[in-house]
């Protein structure tokens, strides 16, 4: 069966740096898929141009049976393809039910603001995205946080607001790039457990970027392992784990 998301033959550079150097893999419909490999392995890159921030210079992208070689970001985020960012992507002064809304209001007739400050023209509709940012606040367990502003909260919680404003939109595919970065291992794990929680829940697909190798291989079903932009394993996680190649060269000794 044809995956959600198929990459053939992607090829990106910069400058002469090869990114991804024909890049191919497919992500099934329903499952997590970590993107693991050294510091410049093409990683964020190749997000890049799923969500459509980079243009490939060859090769194509297959997402949902609709195949682009280049893509605005709204268009992919219309088409389902969610996104965080390294470095989050919130609205640092407005609360979390604010930024949550922002999401879902991005999909809607009434502007953004029209949302927030709660005039406008379309009252159904605001009142049922605060119905659908209040379900997805309490299922990311931010109830204690949804009236604080953002720039106020720890980096572990502004992590889990991003990912509810990326859930928002419902999307089909969410990419996520290093969802636990700066996290501590009690942070870590109650972040997989959240991100596996809203794979199972929504059924959404994921596709992230972590670098902690012990959480990707206990929460994805799918790793492909980049170097130099190029694919060196991809399999489930006991292959990835037993791959003397894979375990000499990226993951040392795994546990
Ligand atoms: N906008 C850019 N301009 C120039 N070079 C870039 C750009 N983005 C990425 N690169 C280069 O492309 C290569 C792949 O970088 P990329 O950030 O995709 O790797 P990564 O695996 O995500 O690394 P990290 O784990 O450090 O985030 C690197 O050599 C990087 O320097």
């Amino acid at each position: 069966m044809a995956g959600l998301l198929e990459l053939h033959d992607v090829s990106l550079s910069f400058k002469g740096v090869r990114a991804l150097n024909a890049l191919s893999f497919s992500v099934a419909r329903g499952e997590i898929c970590a993107l693991i490999g050294p510091n410049g392995a093409g990683k964020s890159s190749l997000l890049n141009v799923i969500n459509g921030v980079y243009r490939a210079d060859s090769g194509d992208v297959v997402f949902d049976g609709e195949r682009f070689e280049a893509i605005h970001p709204f268009k992919a985020a219309h088409l389902g393809i969610g996104r965080t960012f390294q470095h989050n992507a919130l609205f640092r002064r407005l609360t979390v039910r604010e930024n949550v809304l922002a999401g879902i209001s991005r999909h809607g007739k009434a502007s953004f603001l029209e949302n927030i400050f709660r005039f406008g023209r379309d009252a159904e509709e605001r009142r049922d995205f605060e119905a659908r940012s209040s379900r997805i606040i309490s299922f990311l367990g931010l109830e204690p946080y949804a009236d604080t502003v953002v720039s106020t909260l720890p980096y572990g919680v502004q992590k889990r607001v991003d990912l509810g404003r990326a859930l928002s939109a419902s999307p089909k595919l969410l990419l996520l790039d290093e969802p636990m970065a700066g996290m501590n291992q009690d942070e870590k794990r109650d972040m997989s457990r959240v991100i596996a929680e809203v794979n199972r829940a929504f059924g959404t697909t994921i596709v992230l970027i972590e670098h902690d190798v012990g959480i990707v291989l206990g929460l994805a079903s799918h790793v492909v392992v980049l170097d130099y932009g190029r694919k060196v394993a991809d399999g489930g996680p006991d292959e990835i784990r037993t791959n003397p190649e894979v375990i000499s060269a990226y993951l040392g000794t795994v546990h």
